[in-house]
């Protein structure tokens, strides 16, 4: 066991031991794949027919895909490790005032898909951390430009004033307003006291949310008249508007209802212009990477997305273990929670937990030089942001620069002009911002792509994954929603993918193999699709027309085949439930790789070439938080939620009908009937093991009636395109 040179212990870390199991499995894999490569080699050669020869062109293509997302995979599995953090011990090393100062950045995008309430229940998590309020500043970003996010900021600060003295006098565990009073809480007049208090702000917020903007009524003092009078310009848009910066707590002067200091808290809305690239979320970090640099610039930042809360106050304590050890890692750039989540139904039917992505490959990576950014719940250096460790870049101006000490009061004038002034749309011209300082321009993934080019330049990062979550996080609870947003990863990595920083090249070159595999098994993500889609398709469609691909069951190479897949599988699924997984969410996982598959990567490939060659594309389109009742029950129920007409459902029902007519086909004519069991077992098993992923679907068109089944256009269209491919098939074989 390794740990930290201090005695005692800030942090330990530990290799897991089935790293070794994990080699040596990878080796004896590594070769049946070249066996199986080898084999294929030989069908093509003896293909007898164009249309066969094409055919097993495409199988081998396909195979090949897979090889390469299975051989990137290993690099998260040669040395993953885990990591204990002892907070008691810090106080033995270091005094409260020597403790660095922490700026948080929150982030919101639309108050109708993002509900303000939530957005404050986040920041009144943090707000309440248990650290030096005078060292802790929250900054919200609100892309969307909205003065219903501003007026239910207002409602929070009255609110703090009673809810962050509370939590620190009573020790509360959970200081997430809206969590803490759906958990088992002791009553007490003061906690009712408390709940009514809550229950007003909420009802208040979501009143003007409803209605869509702030009336007369709801406007109680002249400060916040002002305030608010900001939007009131006829001009002020989502897209176009001037900067509002807004201090609506001020640490130095702010006290709570018991008398003690509040953090800072800053509400800044960047300047806007339909004639400017803003940059979605990464543009919105950078602005407030300036505006706060401006106002505190303190070294260690959080990034924060808005549906994320903490989950337990002593996370900076956590942080700090690492980031006040200068042993733990050299360079170390960054540190990454894991994305976990609340509210998940217990099968966990849309894969939302991301296990493997969030969980399990950080802490592969961790092993290596350290995980990816993932967007929301990352401490950054302040450093890391310029230029790498022994190659800084200098800001354009010198009050941005990490090591600048603010030495205004943050409601200063002058502070608060250059605060709007770095705040501006145009700002970033001629700048290196996005670039070579700050969070990267140019993939819809900035989390990935930033920590990306982070590790290139030389930092490294650590992954801390505490047994109870540090922040907790919404998933989208309907089918549509998630496809989108998986569909944004997919464009958003093949950017990456297919950039001049490509992760195969470029990251290779500049963090080492395994590392730069790690990223490349991430960008190539997408790819997946291929082989899934002709999986999905090819096999079924052929034995439809009564002919046999795979080896038959009396042919050894047919072992190589049932080698590959159960030993994928059952490696997978150990892994999984290893990692505190059930059977059930890890079948569910499984399934959504092969949805994923079928639409998002398919139809995020392609809006990835639409944006190539220059037509309009989404660009970020954020997931909504916004719960509706009835889609709340199913889901919690576990049923799919189709409900939309969505081309993406197309190839899924497609997928569904077809494995279930060459299922029974393939299993009543060709093994019962014509005793062909030997040449179409294989072909009847892939049919079959598609028949039992697509249950939900079957469900979804023929026996639901709400208002989540299937639409029945996407079932007419899909049955009819099936029926069209059937023929195509069947002319272009028998020719
Ligand atoms: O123009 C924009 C668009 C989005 N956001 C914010 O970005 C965050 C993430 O957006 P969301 O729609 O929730 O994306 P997810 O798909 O849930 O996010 C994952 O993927 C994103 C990259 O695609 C990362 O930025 C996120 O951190 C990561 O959780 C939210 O707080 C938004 O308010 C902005 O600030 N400005
Ligand atoms: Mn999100």
């Amino acid at each position: 066991m390794a740990s930290a040179t201090s005695n005692p212990p800030l942090h330990s870390v530990r290799g897991l031991r089935r790293r070794f199991l994990n080699r040596i499995f990878a080796a004896v894999y590594a070769t049946v794949i070249l066996a199986l490569f080898y084999h294929h080699a030989i069908t093509l050669l003896h293909s007898t027919t164009f249309t066969s020869f094409c055919i097993s062109l495409t199988m081998f293509f396909s195979d090949i895909l897979l090889a390469y997302m299975w051989s990137t995979n290993q690099s998260f599995r040669m040395n993953p490790v885990t990591r204990e953090e002892f907070p008691e011990n810090l106080v033995k090393f270091f005094d409260q005032k020597d403790l660095p100062a922490m700026d948080i950045f929150i982030c919101t995008a639309d108050p109708y898909k993002e509900p303000p309430i939530n957005v404050v229940n986040t920041a009144l998590s943090v707000m309440s951390y248990d650290f030096p309020t005078e060292k802790l500043s929250v900054y919200l970003s609100d892309d969307g430009g909205s003065e219903l996010t501003l007026f239910a900021f207002m409602e929070a600060v009255e609110f703090a004033r009673t809810w962050l003295p509370f939590c620190k006098e009573n020790n509360v565990i959970q200081r997430c307003p809206d969590a803490y009073f759906r958990s088992n809480y002791a009553q007490s007049s003061k906690t009712q006291e408390i709940k009514v208090m809550y229950d007003n702000m909420k009802t208040k917020i979501e009143n003007v949310v409803e209605k869509g903007k702030v009336s007369v009524e709801y406007i109680s003092n002249e400060k916040k008249r002002q305030a608010l009078s900001q939007y009131w310009t006829k001009d002020s848009t989502r897209q176009n508007h001037s900067s509002v910066i807004q201090v609506l707590l001020d640490t130095k002067k702010d006290k709570d209802n018991m008398g003690y200091s509040m953090p800072n808290l800053v509400y800044v809305s960047r300047e806007k212009s339909k004639a400017t690239m803003h940059h979605f979320k990464a543009g919105a970090l950078n602005a407030l990477l300036r505006v706060s640099g401006i106002m505190t610039n303190s070294p260690i930042v959080l990034t924060l997305d808005c549906d994320m809360y903490s989950n337990d106050p002593s996370t900076l304590q956590r942080v700090l273990c690492y980031i006040l050890d200068k042993s733990s890692r050299p360079n170390l750039g960054y540190m990454q929670f894991p994305q976990r989540y609340h509210g998940l139904n217990n099968a966990d039917i849309y894969g939302s937990e991301l296990k493997r992505l969030v969980r399990m490959n950080p802490a592969g990576m961790d092993g290596l030089d350290g995980p990816l950014y993932m967007g929301t719940g990352c401490f950054f250096l302040r450093r890391a942001f310029f230029g790498g460790p022994s190659s800084p870049v200098q800001p354009e101006i010198q009050e941005l620069g990490p090591n600048y000490i603010v030495n205004k009061p943050i409601m200063d004038r002058e502070i608060l002009d250059q605060a709007h002034h770095v705040s501006g749309c145009n700002y970033e011209n001629l700048t290196s911002w996005g670039y070579k300082i700050g969070f990267r321009y140019g993939s819809l993934v900035e989390d990935y792509y930033t920590g990306y080019r982070l590790q290139c330049e030389g930092w490294k990062s650590i992954f801390c994954d505490p047994s109870k979550p540090a922040f907790l996080g919404d998933v989208p609870i309907s089918l549509h929603d998630v496809l989108n947003q998986n569909k944004r990863w997919a464009v958003g990595l093949l950017e990456v993918a297919f950039s001049k920083y490509s992760p195969i090249t470029f990251g290779i070159r500049s963090m080492g193999i395994l590392m730069g595999l790690a990223f490349a098994h991430l960008a190539f993500w997408p790819i997946l699709g291929v082989p899934i889609t002709v999986y999905a398709f090819l096999p079924s469609l052929i034995l439809l027309s009564g002919i046999s691909i795979f080896p038959k069951v009396s042919d050894p190479w047919l072992l190589a085949y049932i080698f590959l897949f159960l030993g994928a599988y059952v490696q997978d699924c150990l892994d999984f439930i290893l990692a505190e997984g059930t059977f059930q969410r890890w079948w569910s996982d499984q399934r959504f790789w092969l949805i994923r598959g079928l639409s998002s990567f398919l139809f995020g490939s392609i809006e990835y070439i639409a944006k190539h060659l220059g037509m309009p594309t989404q660009g970020f389109n954020v997931t909504s938080k916004a719960m509706d009742d009835e889609q709340s029950k199913r889901y919690d129920e576990g049923i799919f939620e189709f409900g939309v007409e969505s081309p993406m459902f197309l190839p899924l029902a497609m997928a569904a009908i077809l494995n279930l007519m060459a299922f029974f086909y393939g299993g009543i004519v060709q093994i019962f009937k014509e005793r062909n069991m030997d040449a179409f077992l294989v072909q009847v098993f892939i049919a079959g093991f598609g028949v039992l992923n697509c249950f939900p679907i079957y469900e979804a068109m023929i026996l639901r009636s709400d208002k989540g089944r299937m639409p029945t256009r996407i079932t007419i269209i899909s049955t009819l395109l099936v029926w069209g491919l059937c023929a195509i098939a069947t002319f272009v074989l028998k020719m």
